[in-house]
């Protein structure tokens, strides 16, 4: 059964101001998130992320469309009933939202002793918890005496202390340093395959998405633009709000000042290949490309590994005869995606602006 089923959500506040139309935080939203994945959803600020992410887990009610969790339809739930659906569902958050007053053990107890479970079995769940985050010697620490990393480790084993289904990560690595944050989503992948446990990462990082996500949904006003298995939307992003992260972590072919400088320092024709899994090598696509009479030097790109599949694009700058070069494109053509860059000069380029 899906984990999470969303059909048409929309979230509508009041505009500001007088007569001011509606908001549409969210606004018509449809996905299936499957037990087990791991869900990512991108967008810049004000894409309706946090909205979306409330509405899971009903902090705040839906203005239409439904919302199941784990085959229970939540919307319109009283919120007695809602408490009970919300211990399914654990959530983490970019600054942390720890009791500074209480202990590390404190901070995770903190959901057991709300659901009334017993001291012994509660102190049991939190070593267990702080074990599994690597904290087991911390308990007794305050939240000032630790690190960012270590802050959110104290999170994560708060919200799997009631064992939900769902973790909901609201931007949990935003405020954390690159190591740190590649600590921390190496703890949610372990949480994710040891416990079986269905994430979703709400976040406005590529990277995170690249490192950590099975799937993946990018929002822009509101909207999913684009949504699907993480490894082939960036192999073949459609709407230009995903192009655009999609480059961040995956160049595609050189463009502007980029082009200008390989033409710059590489004479010859460019062309741009992109790789997928389906079989192709580079060791093949070079040896199309070099033949008697033209030369190929691989002058931008590169090759990425993303859900353990590799996909990517190669640059080459061809010289010698043109006629050969032609034959060198048609050949790698066959095996592979092949576009011809035109050149661009930095001069001719200037004079056009
Ligand atoms: N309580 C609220 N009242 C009125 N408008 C709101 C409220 N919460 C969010 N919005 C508006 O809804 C839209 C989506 O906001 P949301 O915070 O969900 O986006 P986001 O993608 O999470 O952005 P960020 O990464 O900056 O948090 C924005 O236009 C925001 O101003």
């Amino acid at each position: 059964m899906t984990m999470i089923k969303m059909r048409d959500v929309v979230k509508e506040y009041p505009g500001r101001g007088r007569n001011a139309e509606p908001i549409h935080a969210v606004d018509g939203v449809s996905l299936d998130i499957e037990p087990g994945s791991i869900y990512g959803v991108i967008g810049y600020s004000g894409a309706g992320k946090s909205t979306l992410v409330r509405l899971i887990n009903a902090l705040e009610p839906t203005s239409s469309g439904s919302i199941e969790i784990d085959g229970e339809e939540i919307v319109g739930k009283s919120e007695s009933q809602l408490r009970e659906v919300r211990t399914e569902i654990g959530m983490i958050f970019q600054q942390f939202n720890l009791f500074n007053s209480r202990t590390v053990a404190g901070n995770v107890a903190f959901p057991l002793n709300i659901a009334k479970v017993e001291p012994a079995e509660r102190n049991a769940r939190v070593k267990e918890l702080l074990e599994f985050v690597g904290l087991g010697d911390r308990a007794k620490a305050y939240p000032d005496q630790l690190s960012g990393g270590q802050k959110q480790r104290v999170g994560i084993a708060r919200a799997l202390s009631t064992s939900p289904k769902i973790l909901l990560a609201d931007e949990s690595t935003s405020a954390l340093d690159p190591q740190t944050t590649s600590d921390v989503l190496d703890l949610l992948e372990r949480v994710n395959r040891e416990l079986g446990i269905t994430i979703v990462v709400i976040t406005h990082e590529m990277d995170v998405i690249k490192r950590l996500a099975t799937h993946v949904a990018v929002m822009e006003n509101g909207r999913v633009v684009e949504n699907g298995a993480v490894y082939d939307v960036f192999s073949n992003p459609q709407h230009p709000a995903t192009r655009r992260f999609v480059s961040t972590v995956v160049p595609g072919a050189p463009e502007g000042r980029e082009l200008e400088v390989l033409c710059e320092r590489h004479p010859g024709r460019l062309i741009a290949i992109t790789l997928n899994d389906s079989g192709t090598g580079q060791r093949e696509v070079l040896g199309r490309l070099v033949r008697d009479g033209v030369g190929a030097e691989l002058i931008a790109g590169g090759m990425h590994e993303i859900t353990g599949r590799s996909f990517g694009h190669l640059t080459f700058a061809l010289t010698g005869d043109d006629a050969r070069v032609d034959e060198s494109i048609a050949a790698v053509r066959e095996i592979a995606e092949v576009v011809e860059l035109e050149r661009v000069d930095a001069a001719s380029a200037k004079a056009g602006a």
